[in-house]
């Protein structure tokens, strides 16, 4: 199965800050045992690098992915950590193309005409929509499949259990990403069965549509 089914399998693209390395493994079994297996680890924290190395090399069955690049030094940590993809909130051509040139699938965040043009110019023809809620939604990633025909979406920022079905139903959107499924204060306090209920919860709304 190639990567993008992988995310339309799962559905759901848990975003997840790690403070600590050390909560890494525990969360990506969490999200298994919920039925999810793939995850954005994202570089808002120093944790990042090593959070990947641990799930790319202890949990193979988790496809894990770096999310919040934002440089080209932060492709090569991800890569070199075992990254199987990496996301980007927007669309930055450094970071895109040294991706493409290291054969890492990439996400680069795209809300407007141009720069979905730009993306498709590169080939990639699935797209992080960021932050969905403030930049129109479902609306406007329906107005844009209009032009871009085959464009898929990846919306990110402001979904959760209660909007999940009706981002996901959406033909143009090839998987939901958010931040509810596991939340900082789960992860911290060790509430790994919340996660997987979460994660479990989300599943059953999927497989409802
Ligand atoms: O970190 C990144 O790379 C981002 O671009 C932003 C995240 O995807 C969103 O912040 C998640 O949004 P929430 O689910 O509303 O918390």
């Amino acid at each position: 199965m190639d990567l993008m089914e992988r995310f339309s399998n799962a559905g759901v693209v848990p975003v997840v800050v790690l403070e600590d390395a050390g909560q890494a493994l525990s969360t990506a079994r969490a999200l298994l045992a919920g039925g999810i297996d793939v995850m954005e680890i994202t570089f808002r924290t120093d944790a990042a690098r090593d959070a990947i190395q641990i799930v790319a090399e202890q949990c193979p069955d988790m496809l894990v992915g770096a999310g919040t690049v934002c440089s080209v030094e932060q492709c090569r940590q991800a890569a070199e950590a075992g990254a199987r993809f990496i996301v980007s909130p927007g669309f930055d051509p450094c970071v895109v193309d040294w991706c493409l040139e290291h054969e890492l699938t990439v996400l680069p965040g795209c809300v407007t005409p141009s720069e979905i043009m730009e993306a498709l110019s590169r080939g990639i023809s699935t797209v992080k929509f960021f932050p969905a809620s403030i930049y129109g939604g479902l609306e406007a990633m329906k107005a844009l499949s209009g032009p871009f025909v085959g464009l898929q979406f990846v919306p990110t920022g402001g979904i959760n259990a209660a909007n999940l079905a009706e981002y996901a139903k959406a033909p143009f959107v090839r998987a939901v990403g958010g931040s509810w499924l596991c939340s900082r204060s789960d992860i911290a306090q060790g509430r790994f069965e919340h996660i997987t209920e979460l994660c479990r919860q989300a599943k059953n709304i999927l497989a409802g549509l």
